[in-house]
């Protein structure tokens, strides 16, 4: 037997949709253009490409692109300054200033400067103690597009085992937060857990988001288990070319997982379509608008 493919490329497709239709209507009910603004400090090819791609499915749903490039060497005073101006900027209902930074750079600091309100990627301290606790928060959009596949495929999540293979607190982190508010068993799990192939055995529902290419293995997996695989990792491949593939090692996952998320085209695609949810969402809550349905956590 082989696995459901939950396709994220489509799901994403139709987060675009609604989103796209909210925002016609509170452009015609209300005369307000959701507006996203993307910070990049430096040149990272890599970034670069995932930047455009942002800006241009920014302004495929209707709302306002703007586009902040700061050379590598750029100081911290200038850019708090930037973030400033943002804040102010009654234009702007989302700020996503692109991480990794440049190392002399604090990403704490200049993540805790962003108007919780604005920040569209969940990252402030306020928020992560918001969606701790459980109140309205503005949720990480690859933990937020990650939920939103598995409870479209499973209904609730309500007492399945859910074992999150990573702890950043970009992904693994919020993800098993947002698990636990769906009232799963969840274990998160990283480089020290003993035993690690026993331990993802138990799960039904399997997170994976080490950074590690291929590591989780087909004989990892419970048989009919749900398999989302947030990594995407860029390896050689034939011909001096490369290609991209997650953390999980998807041929023989595919033979043993009930569902599982393909790379590229399953949680890549939804984060970006959860950035334009939130930023829609931030927009909302901003001018007191009716906010989009199914959207948010
Ligand atoms: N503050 C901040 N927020 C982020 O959300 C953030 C960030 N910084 N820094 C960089 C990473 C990376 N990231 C990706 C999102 C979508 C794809 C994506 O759509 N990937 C396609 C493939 C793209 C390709 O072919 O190269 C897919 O998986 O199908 C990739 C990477 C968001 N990031």
């Amino acid at each position: 037997m082989t696995a459901t493919l939950i396709d994220g490329k489509a799901f994403a497709a139709g987060i675009r949709a609604r989103v796209a239709d909210h925002v016609t209507r509170i452009r015609e009910e209300a005369g307000v253009t959701p507006g996203l603004a993307v910070v990049l400090v430096g040149e990272d090819p890599a970034s670069q490409v995932y930047v455009r791609s942002k800006g241009k499915q920014t302004v495929e749903v209707g709302m306002a692109s703007f586009e902040h490039k700061l050379d590598a060497e750029t100081d911290e005073a200038t850019l708090l300054d930037l973030i400033a101006r943002l804040n102010a900027d009654p234009a702007v209902h989302g700020i996503l200033v692109q991480l990794p930074l440049p190392p002399h750079l604090d990403s704490d600091l200049v993540i805790n400067s962003i108007d919780p309100a604005k920040d569209v990627d969940g990252f402030h301290i306020s928020n992560v103690g918001l969606l701790g606790t459980g109140q309205k928060a503005m949720v990480p959009c690859t933990p937020l597009g990650s939920l939103m596949m598995l409870r479209d495929h499973h209904g609730s999540l309500s007492g399945m085992n859910a074992v999150v293979i990573g702890r950043s607190n970009i992904v693994g982190k919020p993800m098993a937060m947002l698990l636990l508010g769906d009232s799963c068993t969840v274990t998160v799990a990283h480089s020290r857990t003993k035993d690690l192939p026993a331990v993802v055995r138990r799960a039904d529902i399997v997170v994976a988001a080490v950074g590690r290419p291929e590591m989780v293995q087909g004989d990892w997996i419970k048989p009919g288990a749900t398999v989302i695989d947030v990594g995407i990792n860029r390896i050689p491949a034939e011909g001096g070319k490369t290609r991209l593939v997650g953390d999980v090692h998807f041929d023989s996952a595919v033979q043993v997982a009930g569902a599982i998320t393909p790379v590229p085209g399953g949680v890549g695609p939804m984060t970006i379509a959860c950035l334009l949810a939130n930023t829609l969402t931030a927009c909302c809550r901003a001018h007191g608008l009716v906010e989009p349905e199914g959207l948010t956590a």
